[in-house]
């Protein structure tokens, strides 16, 4: 079976382009193939297929092979290998995904769509559909035990739940120790992704991510736009930022207008191979 790696800001993955192959058990496939020992190695494995109410279906498995609903990193790569494969002349392409069918405005410069800017659609607030306990109307600055101290907390789910912590540094924290005790906290029925924030100025972040079914990306385009989303509601924030990753930086709006948020950035090919039988 023929595959592609590619990344969004060293947020890699192992593309399968499912109009040309057929696989079972996806979630078996992404475990194996996700080691970086014994496998490819990657973050998780995406699938590229058709879909009936869009021009493509994105599929996303964590490295654990736990299924994301979105991946903000991930569907920027997908529009640059339809693009620059030939499964396209479009320059604005939809992607049908776990939360919704989303739109890509492509950049292409020499014929490589290198950039592109996603409507991430609107943020979803309500504890009740992040999925994150405690009712109310929304999880904003909430105080929550974990690890034996007290994080505040606001959580806001882009189609997948992310949980946004404002910290004074980011570097010192483990996230090896702290990130799995958020990610399987009783709190959050369908786990979560966590973001560990430093507010440089009211329009630059800077974030760390242990995250669901993967443990620590060089960058998540999801916990980037929960990330900006958060600091607006906190008041840290304007509503258009640029938020720093380990693997490097997006662009992120939350538009005032139509409620949607759009995140711009990199997509790169690394290799294409295959898989031995
Ligand atoms: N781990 C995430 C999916 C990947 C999100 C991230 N890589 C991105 O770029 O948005 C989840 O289980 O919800």
């Amino acid at each position: 079976m023929k595959f592609t790696k590619m990344q969004g800001l060293g947020n890699d993955y192992i593309y399968i382009n499912c109009f040309e192959e057929h696989l079972e058990r996806p979630e078996e496939l992404s475990r194996k193939l996700s080691d970086r020992h014994f496998g490819v190695g990657a973050d998780g494995l995406i699938l590229i297929g058709p879909s009936k109410t869009a021009d493509f279906k994105m599929e996303m498995y964590n490295a654990d092979g736990s299924s994301g609903e979105m991946c903000g990193n991930g569907i920027r790569c997908v529009g640059r290998y339809v693009h620059d494969r030939g499964l396209t002349d479009q320059e604005t392409i939809t992607v049908e995904t776990g939360a919704g069918i989303k739109t890509l405005r492509l950049h292409v410069e020499d014929g490589k769509a290198k950039k592109a800017t996603v409507d991430m659609g609107e943020p979803i607030l309500e504890p009740e559909k992040i999925p994150v306990l405690g009712g109310g109307e929304r999880f904003i600055a909430r105080s929550v035990e974990v690890g034996g101290r007290e994080w505040t907390v606001t959580c806001v789910s882009m189609g997948n739940p992310h949980a946004v912590i404002f910290v004074p540094e980011t570097e010192a924290l483990n996230l090896a120790e702290i990130g799995p005790l958020f990610e399987f906290h009783p709190l959050f029925p369908n786990r979560i992704n966590t973001e560990f924030v430093k507010v440089l100025d009211g329009e630059t972040l800077q974030m760390r991510v242990w995250e669901r079914g993967s443990g620590e990306t060089m960058a998540c385009g999801t916990g980037a736009c929960a990330t900006l989303v958060a600091a607006v509601l906190n008041g840290f924030c304007k509503r258009s930022g640029t938020v720093r990753l380990l693997g490097g930086t997006l662009q992120i709006t939350w538009d005032e207008g139509d409620n949607h948020v759009y995140m711009t950035g990199p997509a790169e090919f690394v290799f294409d191979g295959s898989i031995a039988d």
